[in-house]
């Protein structure tokens, strides 16, 4: 079975987005790339980041009217990224017009409640539940609009796998034990994530920003 660990490549740089990709492709499933690369090097970057032969997670977490969003995902199409991710708050006419766009080898998740938020975030942007809840509330969403999965942390994977046994769960906020967790409030182990339901770990700086990346990923693909 090929890893779980896709490494976000948060960089503008598409030099240094090769070399990382390029040292750790043998102990990761795949690569994610988001906005920072994508507002930098555009379609033609991740095209050279495809060639060089891992997954692709395309993470621009759209959100935007439903005709804005299939637009931009039917942009997308001739790069058939494995996963796509578009945010679950932009309602379910959004998300079903995100899914009929596009390919149909790609998975399209929905981003629930970012693991950069706690409790006191969420009450900040008028939503007086709890993450737990807002996960529930917005993976049902998903799930009824026809995605193929959810994003949610390590904290709220082993419900929202009870209640889409067949879903697909990508969880990010993921760091060792031993990790700086930066700017990410909900954080598990990689192990915790596996444990409870992940079907991927995003892995970004613990992997990255590490001396030895290829070294970091092979201690982080160690635990699981
Ligand atoms: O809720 C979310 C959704 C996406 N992300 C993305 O994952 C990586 C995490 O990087 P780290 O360096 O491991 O913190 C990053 O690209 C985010 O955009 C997330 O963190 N949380």
């Amino acid at each position: 079975m090929s890893s779980p660990i896709f490494v976000a490549i948060d960089t503008p740089d598409l030099e240094r987005a090769k070399t990382i990709a390029t040292r750790i492709r043998n102990h990761v499933g795949g690569i994610k790339l988001g906005l920072e690369f994508f507002c930098a090097n555009g379609r033609q970057g991740i095209r050279e980041m495809a060639d060089l032969g891992l997954p692709v997670f395309l993470d621009l977490k759209l959100h935007d009217i439903p005709n804005t969003v299939g637009k931009a995902v039917q942009a997308l199409r001739p790069l058939e990224p494995a996963i796509l991710t578009v945010h679950a708050a932009g309602g379910r006419a959004m998300l079903e017009d995100a899914k009929a766009a596009a390919p149909l080898g790609t998975k399209v998740v929905a981003v629930t409640v970012l693991t950069s938020l706690d409790r006191s975030d969420l009450g900040a942007i008028g939503v007086e539940d709890e993450p737990h809840d807002q996960v529930a509330r917005l993976t049902g969403l998903a799930r009824e609009a026809g995605l193929d999965g959810v994003v949610c942390s390590g904290n709220e994977v082993a419900a929202a796998r009870a209640s889409w046994p067949d879903g697909f769960f990508v969880v990010p906020g993921v760091r060792p034990a031993d990790a700086q967790a930066g700017d990410q409030k909900r954080v598990v182990t990689p192990r915790a994530a596996l444990d409870a339901g992940a079907s991927i770990l995003v892995i970004g700086r613990p992997i990255t920003q590490a001396q030895d990346p290829d070294l970091a990923a092979r201690a982080i693909a160690a635990t699981l």
